[in-house]
């Protein structure tokens, strides 16, 4: 392939640092602005080049007088002379170059040398490298491909403020994923994920991009037994396994009244021991009438402290009988469901929290557990609303979450490849251990501090001037860095070849389709 030549656009002016360098930008290549990639020599090196991305442009008035004559004529209001202005342009150098890899810089640019702008085609040369299709670096139209064995095996984090374009992403990754045989399993709290088995309607957008749309075909859906929606298999679990603690999580009255955690153990001991006895399993409805027989004989002997603890414990209980998860089988058999190229998607809508933390914390445990014994194939696991499960500082004390759990997965899951994805909104409320943890950061516009200050804390090569640039970033430009992608970068995401579940919905056309109601309605009533 004959390489495309590349084009001198200016010479260095000053090298503050090894990670910057200003350069005078040549009259024939005014076009220069900010995220153009460019390379200098690196002095004194082997031929390796110092890569740098342009972050600031700026444009001095040639001769100092000239800028007074422009201030005159401004003021005055006269037309503004003919000046003379050089551009300047401020880059941050990203690595040395050798060999397509990246390696800390050692020398400074040296002032005059020649800076050239780098070719598209050698941009997607460097950024091709990797399996998983995400999009184009920003401003070019260079394709981004990250690393599959890295993103699985040093686990990834896709953040962003709510909107920015964080599921949408995730469909993409998964998608990718799918291509290539790897087993996911998506926890989605918001069953936004149900629709990856119908094709995007958005066929010219990806068009453009050489892509068809295409619904995934190996997906299933798990939810509550007696939720609405898409749902192929029940989502339960054998409530004989649950521990007491277990029960902490489900009923929060546990920690706020004395004896409430002993009237409930002695319920499950009792039941469990019935289980050891007769091999006779238990579900959550047996424990609720458990605690009521319990109450109405506390009742009858004028136990008052007694009876309100249970009371107490059957208001938190009862609520979560109507989903029909804790029953007496476990619901996917992950040993059966997680098989290569399969989506399993575990739609929590409409659960509520304390009951999504034990969804969460089982199904989560016994991932790891059967990767451990190589019973399942490597796994890509989506968490999504991470800051729900595996919450930082203060949230953590309020309510018992999946927290431990998560943080094992995230230390020990890379061991057994199975590879965790957070997905967070609030990656400032995110536990740290966790999210640094994930060494790949997808990070969507962010313009909280809190989040932003995690991000920056979490991740590598996050620059000052790239956390700027996150906070105005549009709706689907994603800022990446880590091992899967080598060169920190801007990348505008690809669209979805399956259709996107968690479309922002358009108010008007909501209110426009009750306007219709309303007339219809009319109509019956002869109005
Ligand atoms: N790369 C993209 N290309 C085209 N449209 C996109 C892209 N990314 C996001 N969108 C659109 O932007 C909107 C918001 O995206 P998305 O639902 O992914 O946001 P989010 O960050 O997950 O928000 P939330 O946290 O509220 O769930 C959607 O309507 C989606 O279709």
């Amino acid at each position: 392939m004959r390489r495309v030549e590349r084009k001198v656009v200016g010479y260095v002016y000053e090298s503050p640092s090894v990670r910057e360098f200003t350069f005078v930008v040549s009259r024939d290549a005014e076009d220069v602005g900010v995220g153009d990639y460019v390379v200098v020599r690196e002095p004194d090196s082997d031929g390796r080049e110092l890569l740098g991305r342009v972050e600031d442009v700026r444009r001095d008035v040639h001769e100092g007088i000239k800028g007074e004559i422009a201030k005159a004529s401004m003021v005055s209001g006269r037309p503004v002379p003919e000046l003379d202005w050089t551009v300047v342009a401020r880059v941050e150098v990203l690595g040395a170059l050798e060999d397509g890899r990246l390696r800390d810089p050692r020398m400074p640019a040296r002032p005059t040398d020649a800076v050239y702008r780098l070719p598209e085609s050698e941009l997607e040369e460097l950024f091709s490298k990797g399996e998983v299709f995400l999009g184009r670096l920003k401003d070019s139209r260079a394709r981004v491909f990250l690393g599959l064995n890295e993103l699985i095996t040093l686990h990834c984090a896709v953040l962003g403020m709510t909107g920015s374009g964080k599921s949408y992403t995730v469909g993409v990754l998964i998608e990718e994923m799918a291509r290539h045989d790897i087993p996911v399993v998506v926890i989605d709290p918001h069953g936004e994920y149900t629709s990856l088995r119908e094709p995007s309607h958005d066929r010219e957008r990806l068009e453009r991009w050489g892509l068809e749309p295409e619904g995934l075909d190996d997906v299933e859906v798990f939810a509550p037994p007696h939720s609405e929606g898409v749902k192929d298999y029940p989502i339960t679990i054998d409530t004989t396994k649950l521990e007491v603690d277990d029960f902490e999580v489900l009923a929060p009255e546990l920690s706020k009244r004395k004896a409430a955690p002993q009237v409930l153990e002695e319920v499950v001991k009792e039941l469990q021991r019935r289980y050891r006895e007769t091999g006779e399993k238990y579900s959550l409805e047996d424990v609720v009438e458990e605690l009521d027989a319990q109450a109405k004989r506390a009742r009858a002997s004028g136990d008052v402290v007694q009876y309100q603890a249970a009371r107490a414990v059957l208001r938190d209980l009862r609520p979560l009988l109507r989903y029909g998860i804790f029953d007496m089988a476990e619901s996917p058999d992950l040993r059966r469901h997680v098989r290569p190229g399969r989506v399993l998607v575990l739609n929590l809508r409409g659960v509520p929290d304390r009951a999504q933390q034990i969804v969460v914390t089982h199904f989560l445990r016994r991932l790891f557990e059967l990767r451990q014994r190589d019973e399942i194939p490597p796994v890509f696991v989506v968490l999504e609303e991470a800051h729900n499960f595996a919450p930082a500082g203060e949230e953590r004390s309020s309510s018992k979450t999946a927290l431990s759990v998560v943080r094992d997965f995230a230390r020990e899951g890379r061991k057994f490849l199975a590879g965790l994805c957070v997905v967070s909104q609030r990656p400032g409320r995110v536990d740290t251990t966790v999210l640094s943890q994930c060494n790949t950061m997808i990070v969507l516009r962010t313009a909280n501090p809190d989040d932003l200050e995690n991000i920056r804390k979490s991740g590598e090569g996050i620059t000052r001037e790239a956390l700027e640039r996150i906070k105005g970033l549009p709706t689907g430009t994603a800022f990446v860095t880590g091992s899967a992608i080598r060169i920190p970068a801007f990348v505008d995401v690809r669209p979805r070849m399956t259709r996107h579940g968690g479309e922002t919905p358009d108010v008007r056309e909501i209110v426009e389709r009750w306007k219709e109601d309303d007339a219809e309605e009319d109509l019956d009533l002869g109005i």
